[in-house]
C-alpha cells in the first residue's frame, strides 16, 4: 500500500462525515463553536446618532459659543427636542445626541455658570465626539458567516446585532480508546513492564478547547475480542479516537479489531514522519481516526487529523491547523521519502527544532510551541531561509 499525502488524507477524512445538524442555543451557549447559518443585524447599531463622551451637544457648527444649556440627554433617553443655535443639552456617553446638534463638547473643556456654558479650550470643531447612526451597523447587514468560529468579540457582535440564541453545529461527541498490554492508568503502581498511558490525557487536552463532549473509554488490552468489544460499544459516538496498535507487529490488532466489528477501514499509512501508521474509516455512522501509540506520533496525528476532524463535524468552515511563514535558526537535515512534522520552537532569531525528533522523545516535544513542516525530498535547509510552521500556542 503506497503512502498517503497529508492533504490528501485530510480530504478523505472530511469527504466520510458531512457536519453534524444544527442546534439553536442560547449566545452565552455557544462560545466556541461554529455557526451553521450566516447572521444578519435584527437592528441598526447605534440606534441613532450617540454622544462618544460626558460633556454638552451643541450646534457647533452654526454658532461658536457661549450656549445656554437648556436640557440633558442620558443613556437610555429616547425622546429629545430639537435643538436651537445658541443652545447646549448636557449630555453623557452613550447618551442620543438631540436633533441639530452636531458636536460634544467634552466636560473637561467647558466652563459652567448656571445655564452659560463656554469653551474653555480651542474652538470647537464640528461633528466631534459623535457616533453615527448604523455606523457600527445597520439591520440587514451581513454580521458573521456560516462556519465561522463564536469567539468573544463574535458574541458581542450577534447580540448588538438583536440576537439572543444562534443556529450552531452539534459538539460531536468522541470517544477515545487506548490499547496496549503495557498500559496502566495515569499515576497508577508500575509493575515491571507497565507504562502510564498518557496519550488519552494528552489528547483529552488538545480537545479541552474544542466544543465536544468526550467519552474515555480507558484501556483495552492487546486481545482481538476486547477490542471489538471495545470498538462496539464506543459505535454511539460520532468519532471513535484509538491509539497504538495501529502498525504492522503481531499484537497490533487495531486494523483487524475494527474490520471484526463491522468497520470500513477508508484509507491506511500516510506520507508523514511521525504519524505514518495512521488509519480511518467509518463504523456505522461513527468516523474512526486509528493513530499511532508512540506519544509523539499521536500528538502530531491528534494536532493534524483528530482535532481538524472535530471542527469539521462541528461545522468549522476551516477546520485544518493555520500555517504560518518563519525564519529558520538551526540548520535541517535534508527530508527522506515523507514529510516531516518537526517539533520546534520560535526563539528570538527564528525557529529552532528541538533536539530528539524521535517518535518517542516526549521530553523534547514538550518543548515545542510549534510544527516546522518540511516536505518530502527537501534538500538541506540552513539558518535564515523560510520554512513553513504550524503554531501550537
Ligand atoms: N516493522 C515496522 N515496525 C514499525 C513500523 C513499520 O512501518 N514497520 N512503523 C513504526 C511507526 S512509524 C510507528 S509510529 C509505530 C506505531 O506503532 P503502533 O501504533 O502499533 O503503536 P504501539 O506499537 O502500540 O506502541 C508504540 C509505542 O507507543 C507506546 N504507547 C502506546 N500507547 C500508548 C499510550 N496510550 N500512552 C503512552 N505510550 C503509548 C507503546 O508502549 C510503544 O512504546 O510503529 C513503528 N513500528
Ligand atoms: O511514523 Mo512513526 O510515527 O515515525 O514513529
Amino acid at each position: 500500500m503506497s503512502l498517503l499525502p497529508v492533504a490528501e488524507a485530510q480530504a478523505r477524512l472530511f469527504a466520510l462525515a458531512r457536519p453534524l445538524p444544527a442546534e439553536t442555543v442560547a449566545v452565552g451557549a455557544a462560545v466556541g463553536r461554529w455557526l451553521a447559518d450566516d447572521v444578519a443585524a435584527l437592528r441598526d447599531q447605534p440606534w441613532t446618532d450617540l454622544s462618544a463622551m460626558d460633556g454638552y451637544a451643541v450646534r457647533a457648527a452654526e454658532h461658536p459659543g457661549p450656549w445656554r444649556i437648556v436640557g440633558e440627554s442620558a443613556a437610555g433617553s429616547a425622546t429629545l427636542s430639537p435643538l436651537a443655535p445658541g443652545d447646549a443639552c448636557r449630555i453623557f456617553t452613550g447618551a442620543p445626541v438631540p436633533p441639530g446638534a452636531d458636536s460634544i463638547l467634552i466636560q473637561e473643556n467647558a466652563a459652567v455658570d448656571g445655564d452659560r456654558l463656554t469653551a474653555s479650550a480651542d474652538p470647537l470643531p464640528a461633528a466631534r465626539h459623535v457616533r453615527r447612526h448604523a455606523s457600527d451597523f445597520a439591520c440587514g447587514a451581513p454580521l458573521l458567516r456560516r462556519g465561522s468560529r463564536l469567539g468573544p468579540a463574535q458574541i458581542a457582535l450577534a447580540v448588538l446585532g438583536g440576537r439572543g440564541e444562534l443556529p450552531v453545529g452539534r459538539r460531536p461527541r468522541v470517544a477515545l480508546l487506548s490499547t496496549g498490554n503495557e498500559l496502566v492508568p495515569p499515576g497508577a503502581p508500575m509493575p515491571p513492564g507497565a507504562l502510564p498511558s498518557s496519550n488519552a490525557p494528552m489528547l483529552a487536552a488538545m480537545l479541552a478547547g474544542l466544543p465536544c463532549e468526550l467519552t474515555d473509554l480507558g484501556i483495552i488490552p492487546d486481545d482481538l475480542d476486547a477490542m471489538v468489544a471495545a470498538f462496539e460499544s464506543a459505535a454511539q459516538a460520532d468519532i471513535i479516537v484509538s491509539t497504538g496498535g495501529a502498525s504492522v507487529g503481531d499484537h497490533d490488532l487495531v486494523r483487524p479489531a475494527f474490520a471484526k466489528a463491522g468497520g470500513a477501514l477508508d484509507f491506511w499509512k500516510i506520507r508523514m514522519r511521525p504519524g505514518k501508521p495512521l488509519m480511518a474509516g467509518t463504523l456505522g455512522d461513527a468516523l474512526f481516526l486509528g493513530l499511532p501509540g508512540n506519544p509523539v506520533s499521536a500528538f502530531v496525528t491528534g494536532t493534524l487529523f483528530m482535532a481538524p476532524l472535530v471542527r469539521h463535524l462541528g461545522g468549522a468552515a476551516n477546520p485544518l491547523p493555520p500555517t504560518a511563514d518563519a525564519i529558520l535558526a538551526s540548520p535541517l537535515p535534508a527530508t527522506g521519502d515523507r514529510d516531516d512534522y518537526l517539533r520546534a520552537w520560535r526563539g528570538a532569531d527564528g525557529v529552532v527544532s528541538v533536539t530528539s525528533q524521535d517518535s518517542a522523545a516526549t521530553a523534547a516535544m514538550a518543548m515545542a510551541d510549534c510544527l516546522i513542516l518540511r516536505p518530502a525530498a527537501s534538500p538541506p535547509a540552513s539558518p535564515g531561509d523560510r520554512v513553513a510552521i504550524l503554531p501550537l500556542t
